[in-house]
């Protein structure tokens, strides 16, 4: 699924430059499951950012699928994105106005997915994440966790090939940090995608089947044959 070769990403701030990611080399396969840590400051959203196609490194390649997302059209990178990759942030980055279904129904839209099938797949979404009798509520309505629910509907109505999460259940409390966990993993289970997530948590990084531990834009990979 990705191939990481010597991806160096490079930041310059007036005289001072920065080695966000300096020489990753990385390979992660269809269905994988792939916890990233480390200190902050140390890369880990760089190199989210990479996986997603949200931002190109300074070099290197990073190959999705059988293609370098670094040197692809910004509008070759954006379908690439609508159609395989699913986000879900910290904070959960939902539209304050519309409601759960049309904020999950927004990711169906790049895809010219309309009317009543956009409204259905976006309800069988919510459903699939405990949401069911929610769908007209606004996010503020409804409490932290059943908003991350929402932001997770929305990462996979399209069917993704990828969800990446950063930091997902950074803004929770322990017991719906323990939820959505048991969401997502569940979710990864049954969709056979692959997963990769940053986060602090050494509780949640324990238990994730690969280890990519990344300082200073170095990284360091461990296989747990536990979980
Ligand atoms: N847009 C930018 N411009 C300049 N420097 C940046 C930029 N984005 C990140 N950096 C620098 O690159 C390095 C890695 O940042 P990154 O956000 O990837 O770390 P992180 O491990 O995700 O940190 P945290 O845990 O604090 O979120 C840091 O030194 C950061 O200051």
């Amino acid at each position: 699924m990705y191939e990481l070769r010597d991806v160096t990403k490079r930041y310059t701030r007036g005289k001072e430059t920065v080695d966000a990611l300096d020489g990753v080399d990385l390979t992660i396969g269809d269905g994988d499951r792939l916890v990233i840590q480390g200190p902050t400051g140390g890369g880990k959203s760089t190199l989210l950012q990479m996986l997603g196609g949200l931002d190109r490194p300074t070099s290197g390649s990073v190959v999705f699928d059988g293609t370098d997302l670094a040197t692809l059209s910004e509008s070759k990178l954006t379908k690439v994105r609508s159609e395989n990759i699913g986000f879900v942030f910290q904070s959960f980055n939902l539209i304050p106005t519309l409601t759960a279904l049309e904020n999950v129904e927004t990711a169906l839209v790049p895809l010219k997915v309309q009317g009543r099938q956009r409204r259905e797949r976006a309800a069988a979404a919510l459903e699939s994440v405990g949401l069911a009798e929610r769908l007209g509520h606004l996010p503020a309505e409804l409490s932290g966790g059943q908003q991350q629910r929402v932001a997770i509907a929305r990462a996979l109505v399209k069917q993704p090939k990828v969800l990446l999460a950063d930091e997902p259940t950074g803004n929770l409390d322990e017991s719906m940090r323990d939820e959505i966990m048991e969401v997502l993993e569940s979710l990864w289970k049954e969709h056979g995608l692959t997963f990769i997530m940053v986060t602090h948590d050494s509780t949640i990084a324990k238990r994730a089947p690969r280890l990519v531990t990344i300082r200073q834009g170095r990284i360091t990979v461990q296989e747990n044959a536990n979980s």
